[in-house]
């Protein structure tokens, strides 16, 4: 629950992640160069123009909040730790979908304090649709200017109608399909970027194993949605709701994000993470 987002700073922010998704767009439907980071993942200039636009964004709306993303370049531990509010955002999330053209990006800025994503927004520009989320708020979703509140679904019974589980185009297919092995009936969809979280917020799908690596800034964003939509982004072992910012890395632990706990799911994924 945080009463620092007010409803003028949500539309502010919303009307400002518009405008960089159709600075992303524009560049997306032209010839773009590709480089290579460090780490072999690659980055656009839509990756930068995303970045700059979010970043002087939050720097007008919230000038006294530090903001932390993807391609600012890396924040030590030691500056980070007494950060009690920040902003972490990614600015295109699912870049090889991008690159790759079928639409499943994502722009992501979440508020994060006292390590827990409270407020959120994810934004996929070629859908023109855009999840948003205030933890103890609720959450919805906006579509071609049309707001409506959404929720996470409840399980459904699987005799009846099986289970939707949505999992990585690339990322961690052996231990995703270990984890389905042990499910009653389900049906799988596979999708990039954080789309897959917001899928589990408004109740398309339910659940999303994500047994491979993330940063926290793939993640914060669609975490708030998911909270604030009644559903929990967890760590696959502990069952604890992930926090940011706890520690010099910014990788994830492995994790499940689901619309309820249940025993079923529970132990297909204590036996997939066993193997
Ligand atoms: N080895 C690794 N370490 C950390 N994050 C990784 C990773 N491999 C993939 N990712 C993250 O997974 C995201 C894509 O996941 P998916 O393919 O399921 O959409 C990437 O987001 P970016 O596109 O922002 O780099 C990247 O951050
Ligand atoms: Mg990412």
């Amino acid at each position: 629950m945080t009463d620092f987002v007010t409803d003028d700073m949500r539309l502010r922010l919303i009307e400002g992640v518009h405008a960089a998704g159709r600075e992303v767009l524009a560049i997306y439907s032209r010839d773009f160069s590709v480089e290579t980071k460090a780490d072999e993942s690659p980055l656009t200039e839509a990756d930068m123009a995303s970045h700059h636009a979010l970043v002087a964004l939050l720097g007008e709306v919230t000038p006294q909040v530090p903001v932390l993303s993807e391609e600012s370049g890396e924040i030590p531990f030691e500056t980070r730790r007494g950060w009690e509010r920040y902003w972490l955002i990614d600015p295109l999330d699912g870049t090889k979908e991008f690159i790759g053209k079928n639409g499943e990006f994502t722009l992501n800025v979440a508020l994060v304090e006292r390590g827990v994503p409270v407020f959120g927004i994810v934004h996929a520009p070629v859908l023109e649709t855009t999840w948003i989320g205030q933890v103890g708020q609720g959450a919805s979703k906006w579509q071609a200017g049309e707001t409506v509140p959404i929720r996470v679904r409840e399980l459904p019974d699987p005799s009846e109608a099986p289970w939707k589980v949505v999992g990585s185009r690339r990322h961690g297919a052996e231990a995703f399909e270990a984890f389905c092995a042990g499910l009653p009936a389900h049906e799988c969809v596979s999708m990039g970027s954080s789309l897959k979280l917001c899928l589990v917020a408004e109740g398309a799908a339910d659940l999303y194993p994500r047994l491979a690596p993330t940063s926290e800034w793939d993640t914060a964003a669609a975490q708030a949605v998911v909270t604030a939509a009644g559903g929990e982004v967890l760590d696959a072992t502990t069952l604890e709701p992930l926090r940011c910012n706890r520690q010099e890395s910014v990788l994830n632990p492995f994790f499940i994000v689901c619309g309820q706990r249940d025993e079923r799911w529970e132990s297909a994924l204590r036996a997939s993470l066993e193997r």
